[in-house]
C-alpha cells in the first residue's frame, strides 16, 4: 500500500505528516523510526499522524525519530499548519497531543501555540528543570555557539539523576532583557535539533527567574521564534510559542 506523506519543518525542527484519519496506519514503532532515519528513509526529527478525536478538531499523535513519545511544541505548529491546508480547520483550533487538549491560532500564517500554564522552573545550583509535556533541563552559558551540545548534551540526558526517562537538554545564551539564544539536545532524536518549541518555551520561562522579561525573541539554529507569558503567583500563564511552520514537499511512501 502506497501511503502520501507531506515534510513540515517549524525553524528546522522537521516532521513526517501523515493524515491518519481513515486509521490505515498503526503506530509501530520499528516503521516509524525506519521513515525518520535519513540515510535509509525520508528523515525527520519526528513523524506525526493527525488522526479523528470525539470532541476536538483534531488528535495529533506525536514520534521523535526513534519511535518514542513526548510533547512536541514545533510538531505541534507544524500540525496546525497541516489541518489548516487539509481543511480541517479555519484559522483557530483546539486539538489533543500527549499532554491533553491545546489550543492555537494561524496569523498571516505564522502559528501562535497556546501552552499550558506552568510552575516556575525548578533552580538548581548550575541549571534549571522544568517539565512543560516534556523534560528540560536548562543550562544558561556565555556563548550557546561554543557550548558542546551533543556530548554534554548526552552526558546529561543519560545521567543517573534523569534515569530512566532522560531529559531534552538546553544550552541558553541570554542576549539582552528580551532576547536570547537556545540550542538544544533532543531526547529520542538523540541529537542536537536545529530548534525544540517545549525546550524554547522552558528555558524562556528560566529565563524570566534571570530578569528577562515578555516578550522574548529566540534565535535558533532554525530561525526566531517568540515566546510570550505572564508571570502570576510564581508560576506563569498566557504562554504562547509564536513562529513559522512550513510545508516544504510532499510524496508518497509503501508501506
Ligand atoms: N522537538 C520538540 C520536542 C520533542 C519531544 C522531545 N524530544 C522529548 O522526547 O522530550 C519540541 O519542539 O518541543
Amino acid at each position: 500500500m502506497s501511503v502520501d506523506f507531506y515534510k513540515y519543518q517549524g525553524t528546522g525542527n522537521d516532521f513526517i505528516m501523515i493524515d491518519n484519519r481513515d486509521k490505515a496506519l498503526s503506530h509501530e514503532v520499528e516503521w516509524i523510526a525506519q521513515l525518520c532515519n535519513r540515510r535509509t528513509g525520508i528523515g525527520a526529527d519526528g513523524l506525526i499522524l493527525i488522526e479523528n478525536h470525539d470532541s476536538l478538531d483534531f488528535d495529533m499523535v506525536y514520534f521523535n525519530a526513534d519511535g518514542s513519545q513526548s510533547l512536541c511544541g514545533n510538531g505541534s505548529r507544524c500540525a496546525v499548519n497541516f489541518a489548516r491546508f487539509l481543511d480541517i480547520i479555519g484559522d483557530e483550533t483546539r486539538f489533543n497531543t500527549i499532554d491533553g487538549e491545546y489550543a492555537a491560532t494561524i496569523e498571516d500564517g505564522i502559528v501562535h501555540l497556546c501552552m499550558k500554564d506552568q510552575v516556575a522552573p525548578e533552580r538548581f545550583e548550575d541549571h534549571y528543570f522544568l517539565n512543560n509535556g516534556s523534560p528540560h533541563h536548562i543550562l544558561f552559558v556565555e556563548r550557546a555557539a561554543d557550548a558542546p551540545v551533543k556530548k554534554q548534551g548526552a552526558t546529561i540526558r543519560y545521567s543517573e539523576q534523569y534515569k530512566p526517562a532522560g531529559t531534552n537538554v538546553n544550552f541558553v545564551e541570554i542576549i539582552n532583557q528580551h532576547e536570547v539564544f537556545v540550542r538544544t539536545y533532543e531526547r529520542g532524536v538523540e541529537d542536537e535539533t536545529l530548534s525544540c518549541g517545549t525546550g524554547i518555551t522552558a528555558s524562556c520561562l528560566a529565563s524570566a527567574d534571570k530578569g528577562l522579561m515578555s516578550p522574548i525573541k529566540v534565535q535558533s539554529k532554525g530561525g526566531e521564534l517568540q515566546v510570550q507569558f505572564k508571570k502570576n503567583n510564581g508560576g506563569f500563564t498566557d504562554i504562547k510559542l509564536i513562529g513559522p511552520a512550513v510545508q516544504v514537499f510532499k510524496g508518497s511512501v509503501e508501506v
